[in-house]
């Protein structure tokens, strides 16, 4: 199978890349299950990535049903090393406003029922989370969104990111209560695949599209999913270029990650006494451990 080191996660709105050549689909099953779709595998000037449709090119999948695991598996099944996240999100702050692009450094946690972690079964593992997003692989996202100078492009380097469980956008409430959190941005997908990108050692950063206000204010119309892809169709060629760019940088100067290491000194359970059924199951996470 050919080894392609860069995956890039399209979320709504964002089912396929133009840019891609020399396209191909690859199929893959996983110990965890089917991913949401075939991976387009292809190449963006010369440098082969991976491209997956969070939920499917029809966007088949709640963000509670999609698949996380299949997905980080089969992008490591390929070589995988960095995976860019595009995701669209709402704003929690009257300054992030609408076709503005964050880049956010932390997550909050607010999901409540998806399988987040690849371990279990006889082997215990914990890691380390308190830097949930690659700094590296984030400086070079926002370096890339920076030296393109896109017209009406407001970029915002850090900031917190709630994954919410959904699929029913928040209360008024639970909008405020995340403002008060001082909370910058909020959607439904990326703090879980950043936990197992990070259990399976692939260094993962987010693009984050804004295309609402959430419900919190007062001058907006609250969110729906028709303003959530009308927005980003809207920036949906900026999201290219900043791909593009920045799978060009990465190219050229490929960042050792905190994520590359995730695993060193995270798993509790001697491997010569774990069940033989785990490791195998495990055996693409554990091999430079076992
Ligand atoms: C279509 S509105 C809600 C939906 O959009 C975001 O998706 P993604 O993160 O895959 O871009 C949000 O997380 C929800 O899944
Ligand atoms: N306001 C919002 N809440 C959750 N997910 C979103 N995705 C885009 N906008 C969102």
């Amino acid at each position: 199978m050919t080894t392609v080191k860069i995956g890039i996660i399209g979320g709504s709105g964002l089912y396929k890349m133009d840019a891609l050549k020399d396209t191909r689909e690859v199929v893959l099953e996983t110990p965890f299950g089917s991913p949401s779709d075939a991976l387009i595998v292809g190449t963006l000037e010369g440098t082969p990535v991976a491209f997956l449709a969070r939920h499917g090119r029809n966007h088949q999948f709640l963000p509670t049903e999609l698949p996380y695991r299949a997905n980080i598996h089969a992008m490591k099944q390929l070589g995988v090393e960095y995976i860019i996240s595009a995701s669209a999100v709402g704003s929690l702050k009257e300054e992030v406003k609408p076709l503005d692009l964050v880049v956010p450094d932390q997550f909050i946690d607010r999901t409540k029922t998806r399988p987040s972690t690849f371990f279990g079964e006889g082997i215990v593992a914990h890691i380390a989370f308190g830097d949930p997003v690659c700094p590296e692989l984030a400086r070079i996202l926002g370096e890339s969104i920076e030296s393109l100078h896109l017209p009406d492009v407001t970029l915002h380097r850090g900031g917190t990111y709630i994954c919410m469980e959904g699929p029913a956008f928040s209360t008024k409430a639970e909008s405020n209560l995340y403002r008060s959190w001082d909370a910058t941005i909020i959607g439904m997908t990326n703090l879980t695949e950043a936990k197992l990108a990070r259990e399976a050692e692939i260094a993962y950063a987010t693009l984050a599209l804004v295309t609402d206000y959430d419900c919190w204010h007062p001058d907006h119309d609250h969110v729906t999913v028709e303003m959530v892809i009308e927005y980003l169709h809207r920036n949906a060629i900026s999201a290219q270029k900043v791909i593009q760019e920045t799978v060009r940088r990465l190219a050229e100067n490929p960042p050792v990650s905190i994520a590359h290491s995730a695993l060193k000194y995270a798993i509790l359970t001697p491997l010569e006494h774990a069940p033989a059924a785990t490791k195998e199951k495990l055996a693409l996470l554990l091999k430079k451990y076992l």
